[in-house]
């Protein structure tokens, strides 16, 4: 699946001339790294340049199918059962890490990366093992491989509950011991009985389907799941309350959060009905594993099925494993043949995708951007980073920015224009020119927030046709002082805006004043008494000092009157040629932008 999502635009044909998609802040483009938007499966991502092969650090076992792929691709170093102190050493050396649930992925990993991890690909579901926030802060992208292991962790689970009601594991220990007990291991049923998915997602609702095939009653609790989507297989979507309480079985599939951490706990055990039996194939930390200890000492669980710990391995001495009425696996839910190919496979393209500059379909920090969204938005993008670094530059030093309005006009119904990677494209042009961050769309809001930056989105609809997905965008920087007094508009913000004209973009706004000049290179905004001859004189200053003029717009409130000229420029003018500009007497200022 993630196959299809990931072949994406064309946007890194031409890195200098369409919005880079690279994380590297060496990109020829000068604006590093970014990605995209939304609406149904696809994300974002980044790279590396083309000229050089990256490396990719599996720290552990992947299937061949996957490691192929990725070597087609890049540098592969295999290196298993790392400590953390080795992780972090060689992470400096690699542009993306793959792991499993067993490598903590730590903040310090990110931290000894020094910005050149770009990628985290989590081989399996659970990122649990993963510093999400730390991933996000350092701008790396973290991916996941979501659906590959879902029927082999459903079929464990399966295998557990069966097992654990007929004493398998015991009866064959027993019999291995040379032992022949056949009333000791009498089981219980399964049929007829009622089961609780806690945590109706892809492996609770694939447990539901084969526990419904077994005869058992199935109830499901999940605060997220639609109902419908339950009743479609026979399940009803139940209060946690009224799931443990009825519950003859409880299979656990819920991820390991905050909100999840220590779930069944002393409390919830003495609610459940006496002789309840418990599966966990989802993580061990939803379980309180001294209070199952209690809860199974005390006949209230009557046995437990475990496929995952809180620490794994668990202690040798632990008294969960070594309880008689549990079972116990190695975190073998993921493990078949099919599903570890299907999950390498999943992994290796969605970090080579990454890596690549393309879009990835299972990235878990970074907001998901399909792919013909981003195409069609790819213009603006350029836009909107042009009009962040122009409003910024606009500001007098000192000012402080704070609060940035930004606004979007566009005949598209709101929710049919995703404009958040938009929104991080102008936090990167805000915040990069006046600080030494790296910001791209994992981390802009992120960027954004830690510095005190309130960015405010506002929407203007208009009448006509939404094919374009917008018209204008405009950027405004409340509170401030501006070096270019004609940039202030008549609300007292530095305002910019720009829109896509054939597929460039362009400047058509400035304070009050409508100018209309393309966004490439580099620019000069001159306010000047509106008189003949000012084109040519500033036109002959630059052209005698050999710089290109590429643009040149005027825009004036009426005649003879105050007027702002926008003239692109190909090179950046010397001081002295700038300085030429500003004592032509009818230029009361202008101030020299960087694009
Ligand atoms: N043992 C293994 O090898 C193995 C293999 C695959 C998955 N897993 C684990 O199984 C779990 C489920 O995986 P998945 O692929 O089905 O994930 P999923 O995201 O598809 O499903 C998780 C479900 O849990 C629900 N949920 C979240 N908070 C909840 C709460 N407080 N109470 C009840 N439900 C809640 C979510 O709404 C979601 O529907 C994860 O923890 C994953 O890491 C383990
Ligand atoms: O979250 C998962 O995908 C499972 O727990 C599998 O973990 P594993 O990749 O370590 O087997």
């Amino acid at each position: 699946m993630a196959a299809h999502l990931l072949s994406a635009p064309s946007l890194k044909s031409n890195p200098a001339k369409t919005p880079s998609l690279s994380w590297r802040p060496s990109l020829p483009s000068s604006f590093a790294p970014l990605p995209l938007p939304r609406r149904a499966a696809a994300r974002s991502v980044v790279v590396l340049a083309v000229d050089a092969k990256p490396t990719v650090l599996v720290a552990e076992k992947l299937g061949a199918a996957g490691l192929d792929l990725l070597k087609t691709f890049a540098n592969v170093d295999c290196s298993y059962d790392l400590t953390q102190e080795e992780l972090c050493t060689k992470i400096s050396l690699c542009d993306a890490l793959i792991v499993r649930s067993g490598t903590k992925v730590s903040r310090e990993v990110f931290e000894s990366s020094g910005g050149r991890l770009k990628v985290v690909g989590r081989a399996g579901v659970g990122i649990d093992n993963v510093d999400l926030s730390a991933a996000t802060e350092h701008g790396c992208l973290v991916v996941n491989a979501p659906t590959a292991n879902t029927v082999a962790a459903a079929e464990h689970g399966i295998a557990l509950l069966t097992a654990m009601a007929r004493n398998v594991a015991q009866a064959d220990a027993s019999v291995k011991a040379g032992k022949w007990q056949r009333n000791k291991y009498v089981g219980v049923s399964l049929v007829g009985k009622t089961l609780a998915i806690m945590g109706f997602g892809k492996v609770g609702s694939e447990v539901a389907r084969r526990a419904k095939g077994l005869g058992m009653h199935v109830v499901a609790h999940d605060p997220y799941a639609p109902a419908d989507r339950a009743h479609a297989i026979g399940v009803d979507l139940v209060s946690f309350e009224e799931a443990i309480s009825t519950a003859d079985f409880i299979s656990l599939h819920m991820p390991l959060t905050p909100a999840t951490s220590k779930i069944l706990n002393d409390e919830s055990f003495a609610k459940m009905k006496k002789g309840v039996r418990i599966v966990n194939v989802a993580r061990g930390g939803v379980i309180d594993e001294d209070a199952l200890v209690r809860a199974l000492d005390a006949g209230t669980v009557a046995q437990a099925a475990l496929d995952v710990f809180t620490e794994e391995p668990p202690a040798k001495d632990s008294k969960l494993i070594l309880h008689e009425n549990v079972t116990a696996t190695p975190h073998l839910g993921a493990s078949t043949t099919e599903a570890q190919e299907g999950v390498a496979i999943e992994i290796a393209e969605a970090v080579v995708g990454a890596l690549k500059g393309e879009l990835a379909a299972t990235a878990v920090n970074a907001p998901m951007v399909p792919a013909e969204v981003l195409s069609e938005l790819a213009p603006f993008v350029v836009v909107a980073e042009k009009l962040g670094r122009l409003a910024v530059q606009l500001v007098a030093g000192g000012s402080g920015v704070k609060s940035v309005k930004v606004t979007y006009a566009s005949a598209r119904a709101p929710d049919d224009l995703d404009t958040r990677l938009l929104r991080a494209m102008i936090i990167k042009g805000l915040i990069e020119p006046i600080s030494s961050a790296f910001v791209n769309l994992v981390n802009a809001d992120f960027t954004a927030k830690q510095r005190g930056l309130r960015i405010t989105e506002e929407r203007i609809l208009l009448d006509g046709s939404p094919e374009n997905p917008l018209e204008y965008i405009q950027v405004q920087i409340a509170n401030v002082e501006s070096k270019f007094a004609s940039a202030i508009s008549e609300t007292g913000e530095v305002k910019v805006e720009g829109r896509v004209k054939d597929g460039k973009p362009h400047l058509t706004r400035v304070g009050s004043f409508n100018v209309d000049v393309s966004l490439e290179g580099s620019l000069i905004l001159c306010r000047q008494v509106d008189q003949p001859g000012m084109i040519g004189k500033v036109g002959s200053i630059l052209g005698s000092e050999n710089v290109n003029v590429s643009f040149m717009s005027v825009g004036r409130i009426a005649p003879r009157k105050h007027a702002v000229m926008a003239i692109g420029v190909d090179e950046e003018p010397e001081k002295e040629t700038l300085k030429k500009i500003g004592d032509i007497p009818a230029i009361e200022e202008f101030v020299f932008l960087k694009l």
